[in-house]
């Protein structure tokens, strides 16, 4: 099922040569911002990243992916830490059906780049690129919206080192009984996630006790908030439970861009937000929370009780319910 009301906003004050009129900017600002409280998630066009980088990125995936599994995994991870980069197969690991390749900063010493086909490097780190000016934007955006001083979160979030990006191929499914999840439900470990969805669908929030699906619009980046927005915005930015189902018969191709925090950043609802309200979480590291998050990932909690979530670190009962 899909709702129309998942606004699809035009970016275009903030992207087209940044002169945008202060009307426009307001508007698009109270437009995201507000689909950030209700759903957590909305779509984006004339986002700044341009129509070829995307379309030659998603081609770049397509050859790669259909190359033989030896090839592939020639740029598997060069170590076998919870922080990784390179070419993994999660449905050889997991239930999972996708492969993945990810990088993260240019910067971080872990990245692994396929060499083939010639000139996937340059694409990775040019789609990267693009999609961490899109997110830096967005953020930007909620920053204004929350009411904090200008600049307030860039300057609290100013290093990029920890950003990732995954550019995933969801395999078909055939067998009608097959599991058809390609990723279960969850929230993001980003402050937001900006997601390249080819035109095939399969992405789902979770709202009002049902699943509903984003349907792509055409040109769109969709955005998502994650945990540590929903934590420093006190509950008024929604990290949004999604996940991936994978269509029939069809093969899906996305790219996931986590804005993230640094490992060593202190996260707790800030206090320009809970002048009037109080905390609705306690303060963490990133680190901690990102490494039990990773060690899930790997050990697969039996109960979603027993996953760790922000609601981990909730003051009070009832807080998953912001
Ligand atoms: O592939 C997608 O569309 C989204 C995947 C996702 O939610 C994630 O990797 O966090
Ligand atoms: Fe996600």
């Amino acid at each position: 099922m899909s709702v129309p009301d998942f606004p699809v906003v035009d970016l275009s004050p903030f992207t087209a040569g940044g002169g945008g009129d202060e009307d426009a900017k307001k508007k698009v600002i109270r437009t995201i911002g507000d689909a950030c409280a209700k759903h957590g998630i909305f779509q984006i066009i004339n986002h700044g990243v341009p129509a070829e980088v995307i379309d030659r990125h998603l081609e770049y995936m397509r050859t790669f992916f259909a190359y033989p599994e030896e090839e592939k995994s020639k740029w598997k991870p060069k170590t076998d830490d919870l922080f990784y980069a390179g070419y993994i197969n999660t449905s050889k690991v997991s239930q999972y059906k996708k492969e993945e390749i990810t990088i993260n900063h240019p910067a971080c010493t872990y990245n692994v780049y396929p060499d083939n086909p010639p000139g996937f490097r340059e694409d990775l780190l040019e789609a990267f690129s693009y999609l961490s000016k899109t997110a830096v934007i967005i953020e930007g955006i909620l920053n204004d919206y929350l009411g904090l001083p200008p600049g307030f979160l860039k300057e609290y979030n100013n290093d990029r080192r920890q950003d990732i990006m995954a550019s995933f191929h969801y395999l078909a499914s055939k067998d009608p009984d097959e599991e058809m999840l390609g990723v279960i439900g969850h929230q993001d470990a980003s402050i937001v996630t900006v997601l390249i969805q080819d035109g095939t669908g399969g992405l789902e929030v979770f709202e009002d006790g049902k699943w509903i699906e984003v349907t792509p619009a055409k040109g769109a980046l969709a955005v998502n908030i994650g945990d540590p927005m929903q934590v420093l915005s006190n509950g008024k930015l929604k990290s949004v439970e999604h996940r991936v189902v994978r269509p029939a018969g069809k093969d899906r191709y996305s790219v996931v861009f986590g804005h993230l925090v640094t490992i060593d950043k202190w996260m707790e609802p800030l206090p320009q937000l809970t002048i009037n309200e109080a905390p609705k979480y306690r303060g963490f590291t990133f680190g901690e929370y990102t490494l039990k998050r990773l060690k899930d990932l790997r050990d697969s909690p039996t109960t979603p009780e027993a996953a760790h979530t922000i609601n981990s670190y909730a003051i009070g009962p009832n807080i998953a319910e912001v």
